[in-house]
């Protein structure tokens, strides 16, 4: 299991702010870390991998301790494996030289990049890959050492959607292959819920709730099936009714308020669109 109950004083946008965090994570357990920009997700991976020293509390995992008030231990020894945006590769070698730099044993690289599908560009300099390549690639590496945890900060941001369905395949094989536990921090719910069998929210360098994806991000109550958050954007009157258009998920939509429910909402506020189970459509719009 790891352990992680920690303090530490954040120099955030608006000011200071304590990030005070108790989490722990079953060994194996694929979990994600889901939070507003700047809430301390990104942190958290660093304190566990020994770039950030906490100012007081305890990491522990599997009955070691990573970190206490007496014991820091060293990067390098908490057997940790990393994957970023960026990919972070070494362009002066080729693909199998970047995976033999993490450890030498080529049988294990060269398991990887079939996982990876990546066999037969074991030669090929790193410029001359694709974007989902070079992370395939950075993936792969980060498995090398066979880490006991891996730590993932949105390693797949910058790819394009079929792309990032393709890498989310990738990490729940080498998952099941290897069995690390893995912690995700992740923007990305469909994401979350595909990868994760647990979630903590983060706001303010505290976690305010956590459990899995369908309880964090369904949000259902009474009988509605189903639960969208967003914004609203406009707020326009129509004779007797209001018409108030919100943006979810990137997409407009508008949905028509009486005059007591739009009484207390103004543009900018954060809203639920949510609906019951009739006349609700789904419609197959690309085949992936
Ligand atoms: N060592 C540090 N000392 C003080 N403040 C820090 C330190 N490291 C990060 N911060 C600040 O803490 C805040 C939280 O940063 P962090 O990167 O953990 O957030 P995040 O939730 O990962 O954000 P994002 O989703 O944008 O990556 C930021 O405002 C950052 O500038």
């Amino acid at each position: 299991m790891i352990e992680i109950s920690c303090k530490k004083e954040l120099n955030g946008a608006n000011g200071k702010f304590l990030l005070d965090v108790n989490l722990n994570i079953q060994k194996g357990e694929f979990v994600a870390l889901y939070g507003k920009s700047g809430s301390g997700k990104t942190t958290i991976l660093r304190m566990l991998a020994g770039f950030e020293t906490p100012d007081s509390g305890f990491i522990k995992v599997g009955g070691r301790t990573f970190f206490d008030g007496d014991i820091n231990l060293a990067a390098q020894k908490r057997n940790i494996g990393f994957l970023f945006q960026d990919y972070a590769l070494f362009d002066n070698m080729n693909v199998v030289k970047n995976l033999l730099f993490a450890k030498n044993d080529h049988a294990l690289a060269s398991k990887l990049l079939e996982i990876c599908e990546l066999k037969g560009l074991e030669n090929a300099s790193i410029s001359s890959l694709s974007g989902g390549q070079k992370q395939r690639v950075a993936l792969a590496r980060a498995v090398m050492r066979e880490p006991e945890i891996l730590l993932l900060d949105e390693p797949l941001s910058a790819l394009d959607n079929d792309m990032r369905v393709k890498l989310q395949d990738y990490l729940l094989k080498f998952h099941e292959e290897f069995g690390m536990s893995v912690v995700l921090v992740s923007h990305d719910v469909g994401e979350i819920y595909k990868l994760c069998s647990k979630v903590f929210v983060l706001e303010k360098g505290k976690i305010i709730s956590s459990g899995s994806s369908a309880e964090i991000f369904l949000r259902q109550s009474g009988s509605q099936k189903f639960a969208f958050s967003g914004k609203v954007l406009d707020i326009k009157r129509q004779d007797a009714i209001f018409v108030v258009l919100v943006l979810v998920a990137g997409q407009l939509c508008e949905v028509v308020l009486s005059d007591a429910e739009a009484l207390n909402l103004k543009v900018a506020d954060e809203v639920i669109v949510s609906a019951k189970a009739f006349g609700i459509n789904l419609k197959k719009v690309k085949d992936v």
